[in-house]
């Protein structure tokens, strides 16, 4: 696997694990590091005027010098500013040593337009806001609007938490080592990055597998051979049957909106569950989506018993009524018709928030994890106060913590969606489009990860496919989109994903691309 993301505390593992076990000792993969960025400013930006190179004390600075003296050899113009000195027998003291170049104060830093930064300031090792100076580089190159690549991560930002301390850089390429880290992912840190490009540098994948990394970028090579295909001899209710909860006659199109997603991503039943009073609303909207009345908690039994589902999805229009969430702990409490997969989305975590504990002891009454919380910003900060609260935590270790909390897989959803499995893996969404910051598409999200699960998928692996294929839906659709357009921009999405070698066809399963028709 190459999408793992290391903490920096992970990253400077791999560099002892990488510098114990050779060829490479710490100076030559800092000339690796060095020389790679370097190549890439040599390919990209070779006609700039000027080549700025600014440098900090530790390791990002030893960088910087590597670069520096790469480019003068191949005849750059290059000029080296440096903050503070490397300290004495350090592989960064090596580079600064070796470099030909005299460094200026970066007090002093000026430059013309044409020109490119390269900004070596502080990487991993970021342990306070940048300098006065150092905000006033970073301000200088944002207001000439010259190109800057930053070696590693921008300075400023955090590489564990996507958070800036203070003034930042804001660069055009980032370089970073080996794998990503969190912070070039979680926003902020995403925006500052501009374009990610991780060089190799020579920590082979046994060292990054030492390091047991357990998060990851949300690539389908995370989940793709966990996602069903339907077997040969597939009917309906094999292919999984999902029920979806509707709300009172004025908010039914968000459960609408999740039983056409979980159809489309493949289950190959679905069914909405009515008050008396959206039955014919519902129906008036329905195909082969079936409808059933369910006012009462027996009404709903009944269903589970005659047809059991293989997920339900509670909360999208539902109402925040604490009566919301009472019906469903009751029916959790109920062990023998607990539902195999659930997915609890808006008004299922809002109507919950008085009373989290008892959800979530429900939901270690589960056993295995079985639920996937898809909650926003907002309804995360209801349901997990005192973690949304702690400043320390990223977004990562929040939904890392929540999950742990819950027993539940969570969707910390936005911009960058983080995932997170009780057992500690968790993924962090990249594909991502503001084209879903339309209403109605969470509700869509809950049904193609209640679809996945009732085909089998495992509960993290159907919530990173859920997020990854949601987005992907929607760049595939473009400008323009609504939430009802979602579930059928899945068909483009599944057809790329069944393209013939991408998927495994199990032994006795339809053939990529054939239909049973
Ligand atoms: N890991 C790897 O595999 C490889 C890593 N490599 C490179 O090493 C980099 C990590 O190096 P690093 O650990 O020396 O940290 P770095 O970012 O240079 O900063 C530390 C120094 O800066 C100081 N300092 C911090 N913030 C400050 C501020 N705002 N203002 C002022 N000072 C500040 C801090 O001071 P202190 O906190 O000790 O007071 C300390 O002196 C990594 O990003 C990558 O580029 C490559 O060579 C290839 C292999
Ligand atoms: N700027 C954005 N970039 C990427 N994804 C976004 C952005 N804004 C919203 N989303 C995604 O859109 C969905 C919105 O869900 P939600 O807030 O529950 O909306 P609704 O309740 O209207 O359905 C989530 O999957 C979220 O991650
Ligand atoms: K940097």
């Amino acid at each position: 696997m190459s999408h793992e993301i290391l903490t920096p505390d992970e990253m400077a593992k791999a560099d002892r694990l990488a510098i114990e076990g050779g060829p490479f000792d710490g100076y030559a993969l800092m000339r690796n590091a060095g020389a790679a960025v370097a190549a890439l400013v040599l390919a990209r930006f070779a006609s700039a005027s000027t080549v700025h190179v600014l440098c900090g004390p530790g390791n990002n600075g030893g960088d910087g010098y590597v670069v520096a003296k790469a480019l003068v050899e191949t005849g750059c113009a290059v000029k080296l500013w440096a903050e503070g000195s490397p300290k004495p027998g350090s592989d960064a003291a090596l580079a600064a040593a070796d470099c030909q170049l005299k460094a200026q104060p970066l007090g002093d830093f000026e430059m013309k337009p044409g020109a490119l930064v390269v900004d070596a300031l502080y990487g991993a090792g970021l342990s306070k806001p940048l300098s006065a100076e150092a905000g006033r580089a970073a301000q200088l190159a944002a207001d000439m609007k010259v190109p800057v690549v930053s070696v590693d991560l921008p300075s400023g930002l955090s590489g564990e938490s996507g958070a800036t301390l203070g003034e930042a850089f804001q660069a055009t390429i980032t370089v970073t080592f080996a794998r990503k880290k969190p912070g070039h992912l979680l926003l902020p840190g995403r925006n500052l990055c501009g374009e990610v490009v991780v060089a190799d540098i020579g920590i082979g994948d046994k060292v990054i597998d030492a390091v047991g990394a357990r998060c990851f970028e949300n690539v389908p090579a995370l989940w793709l051979d966990k996602f069903p295909m339907p077997a040969l001899d597939a009917y309906k209710y094999s292919r999984g049957h999902v029920g979806v909860f509707s709300g009172g006659p004025s908010a039914t199109g968000a459960a609408r909106l999740a039983a056409m997603a979980a159809a489309r991503i493949g289950a190959g039943a679905v069914t909405v569950l009515s008050p008396s009073l959206s039955l014919s609303v519902n129906a008036s909207h329905l195909t082969s989506i079936m409808l059933r009345k369910a006012d009462t908690l027996e009404e709903v039994f009944g269903f589970l018993d005659a047809r059991h589902p293989e997920a339900l999805v509670y909360g999208p229009g539902l109402g925040p009524e604490p009566g919301v969430g009472n019906f469903l702990l009751d029916l959790l409490a109920a062990a023998e018709n607990s539902p195999k997969g659930l997915v609890l989305d808006a008004d299922g975590l809002t109507s919950l928030a008085a009373q989290p504990e008892a959800l979530f002891a429900a939901l270690h009454r589960m056993g295995a994890p079985r639920a996937i919380l898809t909650p926003h910003e907002g309804e995360f900060r209801r349901l997990f106060p005192g973690i949304a609260e702690d400043e320390k935590l990223s977004k990562l270790e929040k939904a890392r913590a929540a999950s742990r909390l819950s027993n539940a897989v969570v969707v910390y959803k936005g911009p960058d969606t983080v995932i997170a499995a009780p057992d500690g893996r968790a993924a962090i969404n990249s594909n991502g489009t503001p084209l879903l910051a339309t209403a109605g598409s969470g509700d869509v999200l809950a049904g193609i990860c209640a679809g996945l699960l009732a085909q089998g998928m495992p509960a993290f692996e159907a919530g990173c496919a859920a997020v990854w294929i949601h987005a992907d839906a929607a760049q595939r659709f473009g400008p323009g989109l609504i939430a009802e357009d979602l579930p059928l921009a899945l068909l483009s999405v599944l057809r790329n994903l069944r393209e013939p070698g991408a998927l495994p066809v199990p032994p006795g399963s339809l053939a990529a691309g054939k239909t049973l028709s």
